[in-house]
């Protein structure tokens, strides 16, 4: 849908503070014009949705909590994704900042390669970088300073392969598979559906939502209509980043996934813990045919290449980076994980950063109308 056509505009502070911009749409039935008056929406960005399309459609429950409802309402949550996403160019950082930037909160900014980034910023001095190309978190940057995330020095920025570092996507498959490897979702540039700062009246912190649907070149791979809403939360102590994937098809269909992360670390102390007593598929030296085996040890470390994936494992695993911090990587809905450490296989800068991913390794598979749903929090622990 051609941008011009669609009635897309600022609809400031219109949206209860407690809810996220869907959670809104969902509770009411009337056009943006008509919501409520602000209650403290001068922290909220949010793009409006058609209001005709509001009208004509059902729930769009992206962000809740309860699936999308099956049945009809599948070509109106369509029609209004469509308007979302049709809105100003993801290289347009004027256009972007003046719909979306929150002064003190959010920023539009071009980063590297001229890519276009989002930095949240927290007012205890912490701040996330995320760029809109591959939705990757790319920095999660502490108070004093100190970046718990780790960008590779062989990235690119410029949208010629995907960005190796961060929190990259690994979606609609992990792999090896059929696609490309980790799937198309970190090679796309992904739409600001919303942006706000207000969720928490006690502590305003800033929130970013993205979004990214089928088109041609994903359809190729896997064909299906879908819709993936990633929201980034910066909170002060912590980073929450929340994934719904919802079946906008006719018909179910699966995939798996990840958060691929990167943290910085020091590879010859680095060590994981939460992982003993969890099944492990070893991808080393085959990652088609994965050796199965136990996890015996306490605390994982990395004292040469490692690739292996942990089944069903728990709600928190602790990462102690060898820098003198450590994090509690603590998700839902992400049932596996991934430890990856590349070794003297990228001699430039292993000994830099470790990768331990949450997972949904077993397909999921989503009903038409159905909605999946992951969490992941990192906070220093
Ligand atoms: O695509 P990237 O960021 O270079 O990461 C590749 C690695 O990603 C890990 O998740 C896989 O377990 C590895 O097998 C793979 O080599």
């Amino acid at each position: 849908m051609a941008a011009a056509s669609v009635s897309s505009r600022m609809c400031v502070g219109s949206i209860p503070c407690q809810t996220s911009f869907n959670a809104s749409i969902r509770a009411s039935s009337a056009p943006c014009s008509s919501l409520p008056i602000p209650v403290c929406g001068r922290k909220q960005r949010v793009q409006s949705l058609s209001s005709a399309k509001l009208l004509a459609g059902k729930a769009i429950t992206f962000s809740s909590a309860r699936p999308v409802a099956s049945g009809g309402g599948r070509t109106s949550i369509r029609a209004a994704l469509s308007s979302a996403e049709a809105g100003i160019a993801t290289s347009d950082v004027a256009g972007l900042s003046s719909k979306y930037g929150i002064p003190g909160s959010v920023s539009i900014e071009k980063g590297e390669g001229g890519s276009t980034k989002v930095v949240l910023k927290h007012e205890s001095g912490a701040e996330a970088d995320v760029y809109l190309f591959g939705a990757v978190v790319t920095a999660w940057r502490q108070p004093d300073g100190k970046d718990f995330l780790y960008v590779r020095p062989d990235a690119k920025f410029d949208g010629s392969k995907p960005i190796s570092g961060g929190i990259p996507h690994c979606f609609p498959q992990f792999g090896p598979g059929e696609m490309q490897q980790h799937g198309f979702a970190r090679n796309l540039d992904w739409a600001i559906v919303s942006t706000s700062a207000d969720a928490n009246p006690d502590d305003p912190e800033p929130m970013l939502e993205l979004l990214l649907t089928d088109n041609e070149y994903t359809r190729k791979m896997w064909p299906y209509e879908f819709a993936a809403v990633y929201q980034v939360t910066l909170k002060a102590e912590a980073l929450v980043a929340s994934l719904r994937i919802i079946n906008l098809d006719t018909q179910p269909f699966d995939f798996t996934a990840a958060l691929h992360t990167y943290f910085r670390a020091a590879i010859d102390k680095v060590k994981v813990s939460g992982l003993k007593g969890l099944q492990s598929l070893n991808k080393d030296p085959d990652p088609n045919n994965p050796i199965e085996s136990k996890e015996t040890r306490d605390e994982v470390t990395f004292p040469g290449f490692v690739d292996v994936m942990y089944k069903d494992a728990p709600e928190e695993l602790i990462l102690d980076s060898g820098l003198g911090y450590s994090i509690a990587l603590q998700s839902t809905g992400w049932k596996d994980a991934v430890t990856w450490s590349p070794y003297k296989t990228m001699e430039s800068c292993y000994k830099e950063f470790v990768c331990v991913e949450n997972a949904q390794l077993d397909p999921v598979v989503v009903e038409p109308g159905k909605s999946w749903k992951a969490e992941l929090r990192l906070q220093p622990h």
